[in-house]
Protein backbone atom coordinates (compact mmCIF):
# COMPACT_ATOMS: atom_id res chain seq x y z
CA UNK A 1 0.00 0.00 0.00
CA UNK A 2 1.35 3.28 -0.80
CA UNK A 3 2.17 5.79 1.41
CA UNK A 4 0.94 9.49 1.82
CA UNK A 5 3.07 12.20 2.85
CA UNK A 6 2.60 15.81 3.36
CA UNK A 7 5.95 16.59 2.35
CA UNK A 8 8.95 14.49 3.26
CA UNK A 9 11.80 14.77 1.03
CA UNK A 10 13.50 11.40 0.18
CA UNK A 11 16.66 12.34 0.62
CA UNK A 12 18.68 14.90 2.87
CA UNK A 13 20.13 18.06 1.15
CA UNK A 14 23.09 16.86 -0.85
CA UNK A 15 26.49 18.76 0.22
CA UNK A 16 27.22 19.84 -3.00
CA UNK A 17 24.00 21.36 -5.02
CA UNK A 18 22.76 19.52 -7.58
CA UNK A 19 21.43 20.69 -10.79
CA UNK A 20 18.08 19.52 -11.66
CA UNK A 21 16.90 19.82 -15.48
CA UNK A 22 13.17 20.07 -16.07
CA UNK A 23 10.50 20.96 -19.13
CA UNK A 24 9.09 23.94 -18.38
CA UNK A 25 9.25 27.10 -15.96
CA UNK A 26 9.09 27.87 -12.57
CA UNK A 27 5.86 26.72 -10.91
CA UNK A 28 5.84 23.25 -13.18
CA UNK A 29 4.79 20.29 -11.58
CA UNK A 30 8.35 18.70 -13.00
CA UNK A 31 9.56 21.52 -10.98
CA UNK A 32 8.18 20.59 -8.20
CA UNK A 33 8.83 17.15 -8.68
CA UNK A 34 13.04 17.96 -8.94
CA UNK A 35 12.69 20.20 -5.65
CA UNK A 36 11.25 17.40 -3.39
CA UNK A 37 13.05 14.60 -4.71
CA UNK A 38 16.54 16.45 -4.56
CA UNK A 39 15.74 19.27 -1.88
CA UNK A 40 18.25 22.25 -1.97
CA UNK A 41 19.12 21.77 -5.85
CA UNK A 42 19.37 24.16 -8.26
CA UNK A 43 16.50 23.89 -10.76
CA UNK A 44 17.36 24.15 -14.92
CA UNK A 45 14.24 25.27 -16.73
CA UNK A 46 14.34 23.65 -20.11
CA UNK A 47 11.82 23.96 -23.46
CA UNK A 48 11.99 20.69 -24.07
CA UNK A 49 11.94 17.58 -22.60
CA UNK A 50 14.55 16.03 -24.82
CA UNK A 51 16.78 19.45 -23.89
CA UNK A 52 16.60 18.79 -20.21
CA UNK A 53 17.73 14.52 -20.91
CA UNK A 54 20.31 16.53 -23.04
CA UNK A 55 21.34 18.24 -20.26
CA UNK A 56 22.43 15.64 -18.32
CA UNK A 57 24.11 13.66 -20.81
CA UNK A 58 26.06 16.77 -21.88
CA UNK A 59 26.92 17.64 -18.15
CA UNK A 60 25.09 20.79 -17.80
CA UNK A 61 23.18 18.88 -15.26
CA UNK A 62 23.30 16.11 -12.73
CA UNK A 63 19.74 15.01 -13.41
CA UNK A 64 16.86 15.45 -15.61
CA UNK A 65 13.10 14.59 -14.55
CA UNK A 66 10.59 13.04 -16.74
CA UNK A 67 7.05 12.80 -16.01
CA UNK A 68 6.64 8.75 -17.23
CA UNK A 69 3.05 7.50 -15.79
CA UNK A 70 -0.11 9.14 -14.10
CA UNK A 71 -3.06 7.39 -12.50
CA UNK A 72 -5.67 9.22 -15.27
CA UNK A 73 -3.42 8.37 -18.60
CA UNK A 74 -0.90 5.08 -18.04
CA UNK A 75 2.26 5.48 -19.35
CA UNK A 76 3.64 8.18 -21.70
CA UNK A 77 5.19 5.98 -23.25
CA UNK A 78 6.67 9.18 -25.93
CA UNK A 79 8.92 9.91 -22.13
CA UNK A 80 9.84 6.43 -21.96
CA UNK A 81 11.20 6.73 -26.08
CA UNK A 82 13.55 9.24 -24.74
CA UNK A 83 15.29 7.25 -22.09
CA UNK A 84 16.28 4.45 -25.19
CA UNK A 85 17.42 7.17 -27.09
CA UNK A 86 19.90 8.84 -24.24
CA UNK A 87 22.33 7.91 -22.65
CA UNK A 88 20.80 7.95 -19.14
CA UNK A 89 20.06 5.76 -16.19
CA UNK A 90 17.21 5.86 -13.36
CA UNK A 91 18.30 7.00 -10.14
CA UNK A 92 14.71 7.50 -8.63
CA UNK A 93 11.19 7.62 -8.60
CA UNK A 94 8.86 10.29 -7.32
CA UNK A 95 4.86 10.04 -7.46
CA UNK A 96 3.26 13.55 -6.74
CA UNK A 97 -0.35 13.86 -5.83
CA UNK A 98 -1.85 16.37 -8.55
CA UNK A 99 -4.58 18.56 -7.61
CA UNK A 100 -4.97 21.46 -10.76
CA UNK A 101 -6.30 24.94 -10.06
CA UNK A 102 -7.83 27.01 -12.35
CA UNK A 103 -5.79 30.08 -12.47
CA UNK A 104 -6.52 33.98 -13.98
CA UNK A 105 -5.73 37.45 -13.71
CA UNK A 106 -6.74 39.38 -10.24
CA UNK A 107 -10.83 40.31 -10.65
CA UNK A 108 -11.67 37.47 -13.68
CA UNK A 109 -14.45 35.36 -13.05
CA UNK A 110 -15.47 31.72 -14.81
CA UNK A 111 -17.99 33.34 -16.64
CA UNK A 112 -15.96 35.62 -18.28
CA UNK A 113 -13.34 33.15 -20.05
CA UNK A 114 -13.24 32.09 -23.37
CA UNK A 115 -9.99 30.02 -23.01
CA UNK A 116 -8.22 27.89 -21.33
CA UNK A 117 -4.67 27.13 -21.52
CA UNK A 118 -2.28 24.33 -20.52
CA UNK A 119 -0.26 21.60 -21.02
CA UNK A 120 -1.75 19.38 -23.19
CA UNK A 121 -2.05 16.15 -20.55
CA UNK A 122 -3.73 18.74 -17.77
CA UNK A 123 -6.40 20.04 -20.14
CA UNK A 124 -7.30 16.18 -20.70
CA UNK A 125 -6.97 15.33 -17.35
CA UNK A 126 -9.68 18.45 -16.55
CA UNK A 127 -11.82 17.77 -19.59
CA UNK A 128 -15.02 17.47 -17.82
CA UNK A 129 -14.43 21.14 -15.95
CA UNK A 130 -13.78 22.59 -19.51
CA UNK A 131 -17.16 21.07 -21.15
CA UNK A 132 -19.17 22.50 -17.93
CA UNK A 133 -17.12 26.07 -18.80
CA UNK A 134 -17.54 25.58 -23.01
CA UNK A 135 -14.03 27.08 -23.26
CA UNK A 136 -11.46 26.69 -25.94
CA UNK A 137 -8.64 24.37 -24.88
CA UNK A 138 -5.09 25.62 -25.49
CA UNK A 139 -2.22 23.80 -25.39
CA UNK A 140 1.10 25.28 -24.33
CA UNK A 141 4.58 23.76 -23.29
CA UNK A 142 3.43 23.69 -19.65
CA UNK A 143 1.42 24.53 -17.33
CA UNK A 144 2.96 27.13 -15.12
CA UNK A 145 4.09 28.19 -18.79
CA UNK A 146 0.42 28.95 -19.13
CA UNK A 147 0.38 30.61 -16.08
CA UNK A 148 2.85 33.16 -16.79
CA UNK A 149 1.50 33.67 -20.70
CA UNK A 150 -1.33 34.95 -19.04
CA UNK A 151 0.41 37.23 -16.71
CA UNK A 152 3.25 38.77 -18.84
CA UNK A 153 0.54 39.54 -21.71
CA UNK A 154 -2.38 40.38 -18.87
CA UNK A 155 -4.78 38.25 -20.67
CA UNK A 156 -8.48 38.73 -18.83
CA UNK A 157 -10.87 36.25 -21.17
CA UNK A 158 -8.35 33.45 -20.37
CA UNK A 159 -7.57 31.32 -17.68
CA UNK A 160 -4.73 28.57 -17.06
CA UNK A 161 -4.53 25.02 -15.44
CA UNK A 162 -1.61 24.44 -13.11
CA UNK A 163 -0.10 24.36 -9.56
CA UNK A 164 -1.24 26.89 -6.93
CA UNK A 165 2.45 27.29 -6.60
CA UNK A 166 2.64 28.37 -10.25
CA UNK A 167 0.05 31.17 -9.25
CA UNK A 168 1.82 32.47 -6.57
CA UNK A 169 4.90 33.35 -8.45
CA UNK A 170 3.18 34.38 -11.27
CA UNK A 171 0.85 37.04 -9.45
CA UNK A 172 -2.52 34.96 -10.88
CA UNK A 173 -5.51 34.10 -8.57
CA UNK A 174 -6.99 30.31 -8.08
CA UNK A 175 -10.30 30.36 -9.23
CA UNK A 176 -11.64 27.08 -8.67
CA UNK A 177 -9.61 23.89 -7.82
CA UNK A 178 -9.40 20.30 -8.04
CA UNK A 179 -10.57 20.45 -11.12
CA UNK A 180 -8.97 17.08 -12.59
CA UNK A 181 -11.73 14.27 -13.47
CA UNK A 182 -10.72 11.84 -10.99
CA UNK A 183 -10.29 13.35 -7.10
CA UNK A 184 -7.22 10.71 -6.87
CA UNK A 185 -4.54 11.88 -9.04
CA UNK A 186 -0.96 11.30 -9.51
CA UNK A 187 2.08 11.73 -11.75
CA UNK A 188 4.84 9.37 -11.53
CA UNK A 189 8.67 11.18 -12.41
CA UNK A 190 11.71 9.23 -12.61
CA UNK A 191 14.95 11.13 -12.12
CA UNK A 192 17.55 9.89 -14.23
CA UNK A 193 21.41 10.91 -14.28
CA UNK A 194 24.40 9.51 -16.24
CA UNK A 195 25.29 6.65 -14.13
CA UNK A 196 22.24 6.23 -11.94
CA UNK A 197 22.48 5.29 -8.68
CA UNK A 198 20.72 3.73 -5.58
CA UNK A 199 21.12 6.76 -3.83
CA UNK A 200 21.06 7.60 -0.49
CA UNK A 201 18.32 5.41 0.89
CA UNK A 202 21.14 2.60 -0.16
CA UNK A 203 19.22 0.24 2.62
CA UNK A 204 15.47 0.95 1.09
CA UNK A 205 14.12 -1.63 -1.06
CA UNK A 206 15.42 -1.87 -4.90
CA UNK A 207 13.64 -1.82 -8.11
CA UNK A 208 14.21 -2.02 -11.57
CA UNK A 209 12.71 -0.28 -14.77
CA UNK A 210 13.46 -2.28 -18.13
CA UNK A 211 11.52 -2.02 -21.38
CA UNK A 212 11.26 -5.13 -23.78
CA UNK A 213 10.29 -5.19 -27.66
CA UNK A 214 9.02 -7.79 -29.58
CA UNK A 215 8.18 -7.28 -33.50
CA UNK A 216 6.57 -10.14 -34.39
CA UNK A 217 4.33 -12.02 -31.55
CA UNK A 218 1.17 -11.25 -30.02
CA UNK A 219 0.32 -9.95 -26.85
CA UNK A 220 -0.43 -12.64 -25.59
CA UNK A 221 2.75 -14.80 -26.17
CA UNK A 222 4.72 -12.10 -25.14
CA UNK A 223 3.08 -11.57 -21.55
CA UNK A 224 3.47 -14.93 -20.74
CA UNK A 225 6.93 -15.23 -21.53
CA UNK A 226 7.64 -12.07 -19.27
CA UNK A 227 5.09 -12.98 -16.64
CA UNK A 228 6.49 -16.62 -16.61
CA UNK A 229 10.14 -15.54 -16.45
CA UNK A 230 9.47 -13.46 -13.18
CA UNK A 231 6.83 -15.37 -11.45
CA UNK A 232 8.95 -18.90 -11.75
CA UNK A 233 12.03 -16.73 -9.59
CA UNK A 234 9.55 -15.12 -7.41
CA UNK A 235 10.21 -11.86 -8.81
CA UNK A 236 7.14 -9.04 -8.13
CA UNK A 237 5.87 -7.09 -10.74
CA UNK A 238 5.41 -3.70 -9.85
CA UNK A 239 4.34 -1.96 -13.01
CA UNK A 240 3.38 -3.80 -16.41
CA UNK A 241 2.33 -2.12 -19.65
CA UNK A 242 2.11 -2.70 -23.20
CA UNK A 243 1.95 -0.24 -25.01
CA UNK A 244 2.01 0.50 -29.00
CA UNK A 245 -1.30 -1.25 -30.12
CA UNK A 246 -0.04 -4.16 -32.44
CA UNK A 247 2.91 -3.20 -33.96
CA UNK A 248 3.07 -3.85 -37.75
CA UNK A 249 5.21 -3.51 -41.02
CA UNK A 250 5.46 -0.88 -43.40
CA UNK A 251 5.56 -2.19 -46.73
CA UNK A 252 5.96 -0.21 -49.85
CA UNK A 253 6.11 -1.35 -53.50
CA UNK A 254 6.68 -4.96 -52.02
CA UNK A 255 9.44 -4.48 -50.32
CA UNK A 256 9.56 -4.42 -45.96
CA UNK A 257 10.46 -1.01 -45.06
CA UNK A 258 10.39 -1.34 -41.17
CA UNK A 259 8.72 -3.63 -38.55
CA UNK A 260 7.23 -1.51 -35.80
CA UNK A 261 7.20 -3.63 -32.15
CA UNK A 262 5.28 -3.21 -29.55
CA UNK A 263 6.63 -2.44 -26.58
CA UNK A 264 6.44 -3.70 -22.56
CA UNK A 265 7.22 -1.33 -19.75
CA UNK A 266 8.36 -3.70 -17.10
CA UNK A 267 8.74 -2.65 -13.47
CA UNK A 268 10.05 -5.05 -11.02
CA UNK A 269 11.07 -5.26 -7.44
CA UNK A 270 14.63 -6.22 -6.90
CA UNK A 271 18.18 -5.20 -8.56
CA UNK A 272 19.72 -6.71 -11.94
CA UNK A 273 22.92 -5.57 -10.39
CA UNK A 274 22.48 -7.00 -6.76
CA UNK A 275 20.43 -10.11 -7.08
CA UNK A 276 21.25 -13.84 -9.06
CA UNK A 277 17.01 -14.62 -9.78
CA UNK A 278 16.59 -11.09 -10.76
CA UNK A 279 19.53 -11.21 -13.72
CA UNK A 280 18.48 -14.43 -14.43
CA UNK A 281 15.08 -13.58 -15.47
CA UNK A 282 15.96 -10.54 -17.28
CA UNK A 283 17.99 -12.84 -19.16
CA UNK A 284 15.54 -14.97 -19.85
CA UNK A 285 13.17 -12.47 -21.26
CA UNK A 286 16.30 -11.42 -23.43
CA UNK A 287 16.55 -14.77 -25.28
CA UNK A 288 13.28 -14.18 -26.78
CA UNK A 289 13.08 -10.87 -27.17
CA UNK A 290 13.77 -8.28 -30.16
CA UNK A 291 15.11 -5.92 -27.90
CA UNK A 292 15.69 -5.46 -23.88
CA UNK A 293 16.76 -2.30 -22.26
CA UNK A 294 17.57 -1.84 -18.44
CA UNK A 295 16.62 1.49 -17.66
CA UNK A 296 18.05 1.75 -14.36
CA UNK A 297 17.82 0.23 -11.04
CA UNK A 298 17.26 2.58 -7.65
CA UNK A 299 15.54 3.11 -4.18
CA UNK A 300 11.80 1.88 -4.41
CA UNK A 301 9.77 4.88 -3.31
CA UNK A 302 5.75 4.48 -3.18
CA UNK A 303 4.96 7.78 -0.95
CA UNK A 304 2.70 9.77 -3.29
CA UNK A 305 3.83 13.44 -1.88
CA UNK A 306 1.33 16.16 -1.43
CA UNK A 307 2.58 19.37 -1.98
CA UNK A 308 -0.46 21.46 -1.48
O1 LIG B 1 3.49 20.94 -17.41
C1 LIG B 1 3.92 20.58 -16.29
O2 LIG B 1 3.76 21.24 -15.26
C2 LIG B 1 4.65 19.30 -16.19
O3 LIG B 1 5.43 19.12 -15.27
C3 LIG B 1 4.35 18.22 -17.19
C4 LIG B 1 3.21 17.26 -16.77
C5 LIG B 1 3.18 16.00 -17.73
O4 LIG B 1 3.84 15.98 -18.74
O5 LIG B 1 2.45 15.08 -17.38
C6 LIG B 1 3.42 16.78 -15.40
C7 LIG B 1 2.43 16.59 -14.52
C8 LIG B 1 1.04 16.98 -14.77
O6 LIG B 1 0.30 15.80 -14.86
C9 LIG B 1 0.88 17.72 -16.05
C10 LIG B 1 1.90 17.93 -16.92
Amino acid sequence: MASFSACSPLELPHKFSLKVAYQGVPGAYSELAARTACPGCFTLPCRTLSGAVLAVESGEADRAVLPVESTMDGTALRNYDLLLRHDVRVAREITLFVRYCLLAMPGVRKAGLRRVMSHPVALAHCGRALDRLGVDREPVEDTAGAVRLLSTRRMFDAAAIASARAGEIYGLDVIDEGVQDEAWNTTRFLIVSRDGEVGVGARAPKKTSMVVAHAGDNAMVMLRRVLSAFASRGVNLTKLEVVGGDGGVVVRKGRRLRAFARVMVVDFEGSVEEEENVREAVKEVEGSAAFVRVLGCYASDRTVYNLE
